[in-house]
This record gives structure tokens, C-alpha cells and sequence, in this order.
């Protein structure tokens, strides 16, 4: 065991815990091979890599040849090309509306001009050399409109389902600025629909949304007149200044004026905590709230409250509004809710009754819409003919908004979403390289090879490594899933999904009827007995041979809708939906199409990763563990790059273990590692500077800055050895019986005083958690630890004394200076974000305690 074991790693692989550096590179060049040889990858997410590389290649010459690695012939082969056919005759993305999203990923559309044989790769490069651009371009524009046409009139419905669960903590007029956000999408409004599912059971929340309903009214017209972006209202004004137009200037300032109104009177109603009674007659859907109603007691809500269907459901402009239906499915105490998941599964019902879209796209409601074309560029996915019957679900990065520059919290997950900001900062250097001298010495392809390998390299980072294997996980939100998927389709190959199917979806009931029979599917009992959430226990044999049986029959896998009873309902899901034979798709396009809110205290961020990493480590254990679950059903890659998360928790024992014994041996003089001068040292020595050398690199190259990286390993730390070790006890005690899991909601709300503290990047402690003291009392354990030898020193112990202990000491000291904010809080900081004075005695003590043991034994 050495040093390098230790845990500060950022990426949390499964070889940080049991040394495997083998099974990383392993790991690593499956990766990489397998977007190399495009299979994987580019096929699973073409936009952004195909169209980043395209951009930034562009600029040299607009050579389309370069565009397309030259590795990825067979991928070019099997994907790309559909989709660069479609691209060329209109059928595909373009038509569609992808182009706009081109536009957006800074493509090369925009450097010519909007000129499409510049978009697809080398086929039409060489084609380009030989037609005059205009021609080409006028004859594939007339062709192009008329197939948009069509395919505008086929696009299938999409059910949006937003989830809130409680009103304190996730301010209604959040949750509204999200919904707004999603119903300004620019897709066909009779084809939207969105659900709004209140676990909290709030009036204030449905008042909320009522107020949306009517500001929507303006909004809408508003966004599509002016084409604006974002389009959730809060992000809109606090980002956009007043238009220049004189004409789109006195709108704006109307539409504002407007917007702030309605979020006084929100913002007024919630502070209160309760409805007036004037407003409670505004609306009868206030008097399902009865005095009997309690959050965890009561009967199904739902409320239609814009029906699509209706002719007079119109904006100012008297163009149709999407349907906007309010649900609060029954809750009562006796019947287990599934939190999220159970949401979910009664929205898949509900609204399969109502609108029954074939897409159903699926936001938490701290995450706003941040591209109005997010939904038409999933479907470009969905719709492709050749390839999209495969597709399960297009899954969007979560990305967060106000992050501060160094991330204290490490909350942006940079490394597990990110794309690589490097490639527009490349994008602008190269075409100087290619001026300078240094083009006679290296030839022009050779040097886009490299580019090329490198951009591999880089892009290589978590969810993009899920793409290269089978598709991505499922995070919960900004996912768009195919409505039967998510019922428990099985993928087959005959069967080629018909999109327009839905289309004829037509509801003869009068709204108020349709309610009542719709509310129903929303009752606790509906699920008694069917296949909900659950996967019923056959035998693998049994179950092969039904699968065999029924292969032509439609929902096999005994399961249907969100999972149960596993703190990660989504990753649990989205691993049953690749286990019976679907792809998914990694979608992160330039333009962020979702912004979410990341945890801005240290208590919740380390919560949420408790979560986390507890529901992770659970599937682990369970029976969907990849490797026995997935084995067969999904590729070996895609087994491992799950276990990259599965695994979290446990390494709580590695961290822990270089936290404590390392300082306490230090203070006994015992030497754990090698002397400085042994040629044993020198492994140590190169595993560390290519672990964190590697990571920093990384982390670099995702657009983060030192002091981020250097705050992310702390917070790596400070996870493992706080949040994973509980999620890991937790887990335990569950195996044997003694505790139940609990969806613990991340608060979206905090005092003034600590989002200033937030910004500043001074880090919140404030209350007194078990999750503190643990922390605390490890930084003073090192501290001891260090003193110890600096006593030593000053006391005359020679230098060569302590050479033996050299590596433990650089190792105490850097613990000791990562710890540097616990100090703080504990010592120096007064205001109202510093650890309590009893937990510093108590933590002191502690420490004190645990130093004194080496010298009892
Ligand atoms: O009983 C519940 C609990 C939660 N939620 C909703 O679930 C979402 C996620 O909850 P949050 O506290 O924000 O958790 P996060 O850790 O931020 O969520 C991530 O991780 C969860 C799984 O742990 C996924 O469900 C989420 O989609 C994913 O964004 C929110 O919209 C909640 O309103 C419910 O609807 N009902
Ligand atoms: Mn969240």
C-alpha cells in the first residue's frame, strides 16, 4: 500500500480504493478506442463532438474532410452518415431545427453564413469543391423547406413533467420561473404539455402556478416575438439588460413591470405562508384544499388549469398555450410515497390519460430551461430514421448557475459533464499557428491529427466515457425519455417506435370529467398490485424464457415506470432501461439547456453526496449490480463506468485510513512509507505527481481554475470522509435490517448572509452536524500530529532523525493545509457561518484523545 492510495483524487474511480491503476487505464482506453473507432461516442452525442471539432476546424480552411476524425470511418459509416444524409436532403437535423442549435454550439454554420454544405463532413466537403456554394445552397434550401414542412407536422407530443416537493425549501416562484421556462420551449404549443407534480400538497404552490398560468399569457408571445433567451423570466431579467429596439425596449419594460408584480405577490403569499381568502375565490381549485389536508394526508389534486384542447385557451396574440395541469397525488400515511419516483410514475399516469405524449421530458424545479431548441434537438435523436427506434433517452448535462469562480463546494461536477471549454480557446489559436512559420515544419493534417487525439483525450471525462459504452446514465433531470420506454418497453429490433402515432391522441371527455377519471390514476391504491416501480422476482430462467415468449409482445421486463425504493430512482432507472437492450444519448450542446441551482452551504452539499452515494453503493449491492445484472445486457464498459459511481461510498475506507494512521504513526515515529533516499521511493514519488498532475491537468482543461481544483480535492476529502462513510454505515445497517432510507430534499434557499459568504467563497459551517465534527476533529488530529514534529525539531532532534518519516510529514502537512478553512471557522472567523464553540471543544478533545492512543499502546 502506498501513498498514492491515499484518496484526494478527483474522479472518484474504483482503483482509488483498491489500487487498481491497471483497471483505470483499462478502463480509460476502452474509452478511448471505442470514440476513436465511433462506435461509440460520436455516434451518441455527434453534435457536440462532431460539430465542436468542425468548428474549431473550420477556421483553418472550412476543409470538411478534417471535419470527421480520421479514426472514425466506420463510425462515419454506421451514424454519421444517416444522419449527414438527413442533414443533406433536410430530412434530419436541420429540418428539425437543429441548425439552430448549431448555431449555438458556434458551428460552422456560423462562420459561412448559414450555408449548409459546410455543416456535414467530408462527403459533402469534396461535393463542395465541385458545385458552386450558392447554387447548392439554393437548391438545398428549396428542398430543405418543403421536407421541414412535413416533419413539422409529425412531431410527436412532449410531456414535461416538473417535480417540487415542498415549499419552504423550494420557493414557488422557483418552481414557476422553471415551468415558464419549459412552456416557452419553441415547439408546437398543442403538442406541449406540462405537469407540475407538488409533493408538498401547497396551495401557495398552486397559486404560483394559477399566477404563471395567467402571466404566460404575455410571456409567451413575448419570448417568441423577440426570440429571447434564457426563457424562464427571473433569469431573463437578471441577466438581460434593456433591449436597444425602441419597440422591443417598451415591451420589455411592460413584460418586467408585469413579471414583478406577479412575484411580489407570490413572494407576499409564501412569507405569509397562507392564501387570502379574496385570492382563494379567485379560483375553485382552492377548495381542494380542505381543513382536513395535511402534506403527508390527503386526497389526489389535480387541476387542469390550461387546457389545450380548449379554443379559448389563448395568448394575447390568440396563438394556442400549452396544457398546464397542477397534480398532488394522494398521500397517506399508511401507503409508502417513493418520493421522487413515485411522483414521477403517478405523472406518467395521470398524463398518459390527458395529452399522452410520446416524449416525456422530465426537470427537477431548481433547473430552468436555458435553450428554447432543447426540445426539438433532442428529437432530432428520437426521429432519426435509421437509428432512433434504439434510443431510450436523450440525456442534457446538469449544469449549474451562479457557481462562483473557484467553486468552493466543488458543486459543478465539471469534470463528470463537462465537454471541454478548451476547444473554443483552441479554436481561436490555431488559425494564428496555421499563419505562422511553423506550418512548413509540421505538416497542416498531421497537426489536426493531434488535434484531433487530443480533443479524445480530453473529452474523455465521465458521462462522456458512458457515451462511448452505450449511452449515459440518467441524472433525474433535463431528460428526455420515450414515454414506453419508461412504461418498460423491451428494445427490439423489429419493433421501429412510431412517433406519430400519438398524434391522434384525442380526449372526448369534458375537462371536468376528464379530471375525475384521471385522478384516479393518481390514488395510493392504483398501484397495489401492478408492476409499478417494481420488478417482479422470476427466476433467470423463467425469465428468459417469457422474454423469449413474448418477444413480440410489448412490456417484458415486469417493470414499469421510475424505480423504487433506491435513493437514486433516476441512475436505477436509466440502468434497468440500458439492461433491456435500449441506447442512450449524451447531449451537451454549447448552449446550456439547463441551469439548476447548486448546494451553496457545506452541510448540503455533503447531504446531498450522502445521498448519492448511499443509493449508488445500494444498486452495488443489490441485485442490479452491473456486473452480474448487466452482464450480458450491457457492454463490459458500461459495467465499469457505472461502478465508477457505484463505488464511492466505500472508498470512505482508504480516506479514512490515510487521514488517521499516517499522523498518529508520526507521532509515534513509526515510518509508513519509504525514505526520501531508497530507490522505493521513487514509485511513490511518480504516482503522486501523475495522479494529481493528471487531475489538475484535467480539471484545467474543463475550464476550472487552480484554486478550484485545489478546492475540489478538499472537497473529495471532506466527502469521503464524512458523506460516504455514512451513506456506507447507513448501507450496512439497512443490509442487516436496522434502518430505512430517506430522500433528504437539498434546500434551494438560504439567508442573505450566507449566499454573501457563498460568494465570497468563505465556507459555511454555522450548525453543529455529526458530519462537522468528524471533520473537525480530523484537521486538529493532523495539526497534533504536525506540532508534534515541529516540537521535536525545536527541541534538537537532528533532521536525519526524521528522514524516514519525510514522506509522512510533507503528507501531515499538506492535510494540514487543506484543512486550512476548518481552522478558520474553528478559530479565527466570528460571524454566523463559523463552527459553534462546543463543537470546537468538543473536537479538540477528540483529537487530543485520538493522539494520545499511539502512547497507550
Ligand atoms: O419526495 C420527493 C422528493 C424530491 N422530489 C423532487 O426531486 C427533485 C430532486 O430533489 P433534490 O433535493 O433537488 O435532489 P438533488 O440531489 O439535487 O437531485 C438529483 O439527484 C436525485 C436523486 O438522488 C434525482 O432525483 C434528481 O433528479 C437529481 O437532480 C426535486 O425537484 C424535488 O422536488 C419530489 O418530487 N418528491
Ligand atoms: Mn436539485
Amino acid at each position: 500500500m502506498g501513498i498514492f492510495l491515499y484518496s484526494k483524487q478527483r474522479k472518484q474511480r474504483v482503483e482509488s480504493c483498491i489500487g487498481c491503476w491497471l483497471f483505470r487505464y483499462l478502463c480509460m482506453f476502452h474509452q478511448k478506442e471505442k470514440m476513436e473507432d465511433g462506435l461509440g461516442l460520436d455516434y451518441l452525442g455527434p453534435n457536440s463532438t462532431l460539430y465542436s471539432s468542425g468548428s474549431l476546424l473550420s477556421l483553418l480552411d472550412g476543409t470538411p474532410p478534417f471535419v470527421t476524425p480520421s479514426k472514425t470511418g466506420s463510425r462515419s459509416e454506421l451514424v454519421m452518415f444517416p444522419h449527414k444524409e438527413k442533414m443533406e436532403d433536410g430530412l434530419g437535423l436541420d429540418c428539425l431545427g437543429l441548425s439552430s442549435g448549431l448555431y449555438s454550439t458556434g458551428s460552422l454554420l456560423s462562420l459561412f453564413g448559414g450555408t449548409p454544405p459546410f455543416v456535414t463532413p467530408s462527403k459533402t466537403g469534396s461535393r463542395s469543391g465541385t458545385l458552386s456554394l450558392s447554387f447548392k445552397y439554393s437548391l438545398s434550401l428549396s428542398h430543405r423547406h418543403c421536407k421541414t414542412y412535413r416533419y413539422e407536422k409529425e412531431l410527436p407530443g412532449v410531456d414535461i413533467f416538473v417535480c417540487t416537493a415542498d415549499p419552504a425549501i423550494e420557493p414557488p416562484i422557483m418552481v414557476i420561473n422553471t415551468v415558464l421556462s419549459v412552456m416557452a420551449y419553441d415547439y408546437p404549443p398543442e403538442k406541449l404539455s406540462v405537469y407540475l407534480s407538488d409533493d408538498g400538497c401547497s396551495d401557495l404552490t398552486f397559486y404560483a402556478l394559477l399566477e404563471a398560468s395567467r402571466f404566460s399569457k404575455q410571456w409567451l408571445p413575448f419570448c417568441k416575438k423577440f426570440q429571447i433567451e434564457p426563457r424562464s423570466p427571473a433569469a431573463y431579467f437578471s441577466t438581460i439588460s434593456k433591449p436597444l429596439d425602441p419597440i422591443e425596449a417598451m415591451e420589455w419594460a411592460s413584460i418586467k413591470k408585469l413579471y414583478k408584480e406577479m412575484k411580489n405577490q407570490i413572494e407576499y403569499a409564501t412569507s405569509q405562508g397562507r392564501i387570502s381568502e379574496e385570492i382563494r375565490r379567485e379560483h375553485r381549485g382552492f377548495f381542494e384544499w380542505d381543513s382536513g389536508t395535511t402534506r403527508h394526508d390527503h386526497k389526489t389534486i389535480l387541476q387542469i388549469l390550461i387546457d389545450g384542447r380548449d379554443p379559448k385557451a389563448v395568448d394575447i396574440e390568440g396563438q394556442p398555450l400549452p396544457t398546464l395541469v397542477y397534480l398532488a397525488r394522494e398521500k397517506r400515511p399508511q401507503y409508502h410515497h417513493n418520493y421522487k419516483a413515485g411522483a414521477m410514475n403517478a405523472l406518467i399516469r395521470v398524463s398518459s390519460k390527458i395529452s399522452n405524449g410520446h416524449i416525456i421530458l422530465n426537470v427537477d424545479c431548481d433547473m430552468y430551461s436555458n435553450n428554447s431548441q432543447s426540445v426539438r434537438d433532442a428529437l432530432c435523436f428520437f426521429m432519426d430514421e435509421e437509428k432512433g427506434h434504439e434510443i431510450a433517452y436523450v440525456q442534457y448535462p446538469q449544469n449549474f448557475e451562479k457557481v462562483t469562480k473557484n467553486d468552493i463546494y466543488s458543486s459543478s461536477l465539471r469534470v463528470i459533464f463537462e465537454v471541454g471549454i478548451h476547444m473554443q480557446a483552441l479554436s481561436r489559436i490555431l488559425p494564428l499557428l496555421f499563419k505562422s512559420p511553423f506550418l512548413f515544419v509540421v505538416k497542416k493534417n498531421i497537426l489536426i491529427e493531434f488535434i484531433i487525439l487530443l480533443e479524445c483525450l480530453v473529452m474523455k471525462v465521465e458521462l462522456h466515457g458512458f457515451d462511448g459504452n452505450g449511452g449515459p446514465c440518467y441524472v433525474g433531470t433535463g431528460c428526455f425519455h420515450k414515454r414506453e420506454t419508461l412504461c418498460g418497453r423491451k428494445y427490439n429490433k423489429e419493433y421501429k417506435g412510431e412517433l406519430k402515432r400519438e398524434k391522434d391522441w384525442k380526449v372526448e371527455e369534458r375537462p371536468s370529467e376528464l379530471v375525475e377519471t384521471s385522478k384516479i390514476f393518481a390514488n395510493c391504491t392504483y398501484e397495489e398490485n401492478t408492476q409499478w416501480g417494481k420488478e417482479v422476482s422470476l427466476s433467470l430462467s423463467l425469465s428468459l424464457s417469457l422474454s423469449y415468449f413474448l418477444t413480440n409482445f410489448m412490456y417484458v421486463d415486469m417493470q414499469m415506470g421510475l424505480m423504487y425504493g433506491c435513493l437514486v430512482e433516476d441512475i436505477i432507472t436509466g440502468l434497468a432501461i440500458q439492461c433491456r437492450g435500449w441506447k442512450s444519448i449524451y447531449f451537451n450542446p454549447d448552449r446550456k439547456s439547463f441551469l439548476g441551482l447548486a448546494p451553496t452551504t457545506l452541510l448540503q452539499t455533503l447531504v446531498q453526496h450522502k445521498r448519492w452515494s448511499e443509493g449508488d453503493f445500494e444498486i452495488f449491492l443489490s441485485k442490479y449490480c452491473p456486473f452480474t445484472y448487466g452482464y450480458g445486457r450491457i457492454t463490459p464498459g458500461l459495467q465499469i463506468a457505472y461502478c465508477i459511481f457505484f463505488l464511492w461510498a466505500p472508498n470512505c475506507l482508504a480516506t479514512i485510513y490515510y487521514v488517521v494512521v499516517p499522523p498518529l504513526c508520526l507521532l509515534k515515529g513509526i515510518p509508513l512509507f519509504p525514505r526520501i533516499s531508497s530507490p522505493w521511493f521513487l514509485p511513490f514519488a511518480y504516482v503522486i505527481i501523475a495522479k494529481y498532475g493528471y487531475s489538475l491537468g484535467e480539471f484545467i482543461w474543463c475550464g476550472g481554475t487552480l484554486q478550484g481544483w485545489w478546492n475540489d480535492q478538499r472537497m473529495w476529502m471532506f466527502k469521503r470522509t464524512t458523506s460516504y462513510l455514512f451513506g456506507f454505515i447507513d448501507i450496512i445497517l439497512r443490509q442487516l435490517g436496522f434502518s430505512k432510507s430517506t430522500f433528504v430534499v437539498t434546500a434551494k434557499v438560504v439567508d442573505d448572509d450566507v449566499s454573501q459568504r457563498y460568494e465570497q467563497e468563505i465556507m459555511e459551517f454555522g450548525t453543529s452536524s455529526p458530519m462537522f465534527t468528524i471533520l473537525a476533529t480530523l484537521a486538529f488530529l493532523n495539526l497534533f500530529s504536525l506540532v508534534g514534529v515541529v516540537k521535536r525539531v525545536a527541541m534538537g532532534v537532528e533532521i536525519s532523525v526524521l528522514e524516514p518519516l519525510a514522506l509522512q510529514i510533507i503528507h501531515c502537512g499538506l492535510l494540514v493545509i487543506i484543512n486550512l478553512p476548518v481552522y478558520q471557522g474553528i478559530i479565527f472567523r466570528k460571524d454566523k457561518g463559523c463552527m459553534p464553540p462546543s463543537l470546537a471543544v468538543k473536537t479538540v478533545i477528540l483529537a487530543l484523545l485520538a493522539c494520545s492512543l499511539p502512547y497507550c499502546v
